[in-house]
């Protein structure tokens, strides 16, 4: 997927860039690539790939979860800043917290966000079964993400505790995991939450297959959650 190709795609899901955003992804491939050669960030460096794969896969939670509904964001193991930073970037009205065990990661994320000029961002270098100990962190954010870091049964411990009650946890997964989804079940049930819906869909170009997990955490009679509107049920999307 070139620059151009990813600006129509997100036009058609109704998310249309400005100059200043466009400028902030070619920035975020800059650097990437830049940093990569310094330290291992992503095994994806070409320009397709890094645009189809990291950007536009990470907005992808936002086709199913609306983001304008929400301000606390909690990305644990983001990484080289997946998935919330180019959620960020798309909606910049969100508090952004990165947590990571990797401190070299967390250090080219600093270097990021000032360069990209991002307001509303903490990186911490921790565990994240750590830093939701911490009671200036647990039970804050409005939706926690996660992509490519523990099966669901780990996450569920690394990442529900951060949820604040009403909140979500929201995963991103590359293919439907039933399996991994029945071996989690009793770890999710633990800390809290209940699956509320699952979608399943296929990246555009090379139609590789992804999932994503909404979880509520939520006492009692679940409320509507912030569903992107007109999204059919458990259609695949493209
Ligand atoms: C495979 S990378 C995925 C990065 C990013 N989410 C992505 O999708 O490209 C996993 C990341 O999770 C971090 N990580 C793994 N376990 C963690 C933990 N318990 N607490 C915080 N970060 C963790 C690692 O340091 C690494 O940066």
């Amino acid at each position: 997927m070139n620059e151009q190709q990813f600006i129509e795609a997100l036009k058609d899901k109704g998310i249309e860039l400005s100059e200043k955003q466009i400028a902030q992804f070619k920035k975020y491939f800059e650097l990437l690539v830049e940093w990569n050669e310094k330290m291992n960030l992503t095994a994806i460096t070409d320009i397709e790939g890094v645009y189809l794969k990291h950007f536009y896969d990470s907005i992808s939670a936002s086709f199913y979860f609306d983001f304008t509904q929400v301000t606390t964001v909690c990305d644990v193991g983001a990484g080289a800043g997946f998935p919330s930073i180019p959620i960020k970037i798309c909606f910049p009205h969100l508090h952004v917290t990165i947590v990571d065990s990797l401190n070299k990661r967390i250090t080219f994320l600093n270097h990021l966000s000032d360069e990209l000029q991002l307001e509303h961002m903490h990186f911490v270098h921790a565990r994240a079964e750590e830093f939701g100990q911490n009671v200036a962190y647990r039970e804050q954010f409005d939706v926690v993400t996660a992509r490519a870091v523990a099966r669901l049964s780990v996450l569920s411990e690394l990442c529900v505790p951060l949820a604040k009650q009403g909140g979500y946890f929201v995963a991103l997964k590359a293919a439907a995991g039933a399996e991994e989804l029945k071996d989690a079940k009793k770890a999710l049930a633990i800390f809290g939450v209940t699956l509320r819906e699952e979608f399943s869909f296929l990246l555009p170009v090379e139609e590789s297959e992804r999932t994503l997990y909404i979880f509520d955490k939520i006492k009692g009679t679940p409320k509507k959650y912030p569903r992107k509107p007109g999204v059919p049920n458990k259609t695949p999307i493209q």
